[in-house]
């Protein structure tokens, strides 16, 4: 049997995305039954079925905290629109191709068969599976730095509050901090988190590396936490989803929630991740500061190097945005510095035509060219070669050797750019982020991570957004909008037809 959507909150209570019983998809939600295998929310009724939830003690309607059970069937009316369904849905893809030629089409078969993903939206729920009195809640944030990390710290914790909870702990230094007993939390209350997003960097530190989780599901244990939130990126939020898995396992009533950061922006599904935009933003300042340079020297080539392990996001859109920038190169795109089509030959044919250059290069390109510092990091991350300073020197070598006059002048701005607090867009995403997180968890769902899809905040399963990274597409119409921006070639190596 078809339900359909639009409930009242006098419904019974709907969980966890399996509150659709049908034996066939409802008619305006075709995919829906393989939506919710896919992307099933795992819920502390999976473990614990016989919770009763109560009413929630959020509200935007009242300045005081709802307690008990005032806030019954009878206020329903009144509360209205405040609060989301548990079997709302969020489309993930929007866009019907004609035809897999399309650009940055992604298709089953040739006809692009529109398939039908829905996720689950985030937000407040009208019913909580957590006494906010008995809630101990730890948040910690792991992996490399990352405009708005306080932001979304500071919105965890003052939702929280909102919900009644009056114990917030931060966990300093990454999952470190709960492994090494010489590291002290952090108490974290309204006063304390005030003005905290006004700094960038985070306040409870981060590290990678050094995550039992064993040992981190022991200290959780001892701890009492009942409520975990990881900010971090695809190594934290594995790291989290195997926090989960542990707690299930040893039967603890756990929620943990994860808040992705990456300022790379490599999380699969999600628009973007917080910290990217003002990564573009601040990059600006070094490639407005590399053309000033590069315009006024004799024959002058500026080259800024950009963050961006695996994925070129931060060198696509920065190039993009500046609209002066004659090269972008990205991990994603394999590229030549020699021959007709290489790399120098087009620097040449601007310089010749504007009388200068501009290179924008992400840290993890052209690594096949370069020979690599091998090794890993603590969190077994590639380290990698610096593509920036090899570049400047072989394009400097290059140009004396065929006596084409040019002066360099490289700027490697990314550190600066990863400790610049979040701009006003990525403050508003960490806001909304930190506090569908604390919906997420009071909803009872765990396992689970929040972001922006198509323009709408949804909770997805961890393992879905980080089975891979993200990457650029260089099919994609916005890699293809770069290209048109720079007015480069394609550098790829020539194709050689293997016998
Ligand atoms: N597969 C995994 N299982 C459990 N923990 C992991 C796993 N991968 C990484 N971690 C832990 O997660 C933490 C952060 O990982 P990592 O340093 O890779 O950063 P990240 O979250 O991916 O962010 P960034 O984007 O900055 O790399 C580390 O403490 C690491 O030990
Ligand atoms: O210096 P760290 O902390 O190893 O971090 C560098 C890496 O972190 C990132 O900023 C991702 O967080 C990558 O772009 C970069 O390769
Ligand atoms: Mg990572």
């Amino acid at each position: 049997m078809a339900v359909s959507i639009g409930q009242p909150l006098e419904s019974t209570i709907e969980t966890n995305g399996t509150a659709y019983s049908f034996d066939e998809d409802p008619p305006d939600m075709p995919g829906l039954k393989k939506s919710n295998e896919r992307f099933r929310l795992p819920h502390i009724t999976d473990l614990f079925p016989d919770i009763v939830p109560k009413y929630s003690t959020f509200s935007t309607k009242s300045s005081c905290l709802i307690r008990g059970n005032v806030q019954g069937p009878l206020r329903a009316k009144e509360l209205g629109k405040m609060f989301v369904d548990d079997r709302d849905r969020v489309l993930l893809k929007v866009i019907r191709y004609a035809h897999a030629s399309s650009s940055g089409a992604e298709c089953l078969n040739d006809d692009c068969t529109f398939e039908h993903w829905w996720l689950s939206r985030a937000g407040p729920r009208s019913h909580i599976y957590f006494e906010p009195t008995e809630v101990n809640a730890a948040i910690v944030t792991c992996g490399g730095l990352c405009p708005g990390l306080n932001d979304v710290i500071r919105q965890i914790a003052l939702t929280l509050t909102t919900y009644g909870v009056t114990d917030v702990k931060g966990i300093a230094y990454g999952y470190k901090g709960f492994i090494d007993e010489k590291i002290r939390d952090i108490d974290l209350t309204p006063q304390s988190v005030a003005t905290i997003h006004l700094m960038g960097g985070s306040i409870l530190g981060s590290s990678r590396g050094n995550s039992k989780t064993s040992e981190i599901v022991d200290n959780i244990e001892k701890r009492g936490t009942n409520m975990l939130f990881v900010i971090g990126g695809n190594g934290s939020h594995a790291g989290a989803m195997a926090i989960h898995q542990e707690c299930f396992k040893r039967k603890l009533k756990v929620a943990v929630v994860g808040v992705p950061k990456t300022i790379d922006n490599d999380i699969l599904l999600m628009d973007k991740t917080f910290g990217f935009d003002t990564a573009v933003e601040e990059a600006q300042r070094a490639i407005k500061a590399a053309y000033i340079e590069a315009a006024s020297a004799y024959h002058g080539v500026g080259v800024v190097k950009l963050m961006g392990r695996q994925s070129g996001f931060i060198a696509m859109y920065a190039s993009l945005a500046s609209g002066q920038v004659d090269c972008c190169l990205i991990p994603e795109v394999h590229f030549s510095l020699d021959g007709p089509n290489g790399v120098y030959e087009h620097m040449k044919t601007v310089i010749n035509r504007k009388g200068h250059c501009l290179v924008v290069i992400a840290e993890g390109a052209g690594q096949d060219l370069v020979a690599g510092e091998g090794g890993t990091d603590a969190s077994g991350n590639p380290i990698l070669a610096d593509i920036g300073q090899w570049f400047v020197k072989q394009a400097k070598k290059h140009f004396k050797e065929v006596g084409f006059p040019a002066e360099f002048k490289y700027i490697d701005p990314t550190y600066m750019i990863r400790a610049t607090p979040a701009n006003a867009s990525d403050g508003i995403l960490c806001s909304v982020l930190g506090q569908n997180a604390v919906h997420a968890a009071f909803g009872g769902y765990t396992g689970v991570t929040v972001g922006l899809v198509n323009t709408h905040y949804c909770l997805l399963p961890i393992p879905e957004v980080i089975r891979e990274a993200r990457n650029v597409d260089p099919d994609s119409r916005m890699w293809h909008r770069c290209l048109t921006s720079t007015g480069q070639p394609d550098f790829s190596p020539p194709h050689v037809e293997s016998n």
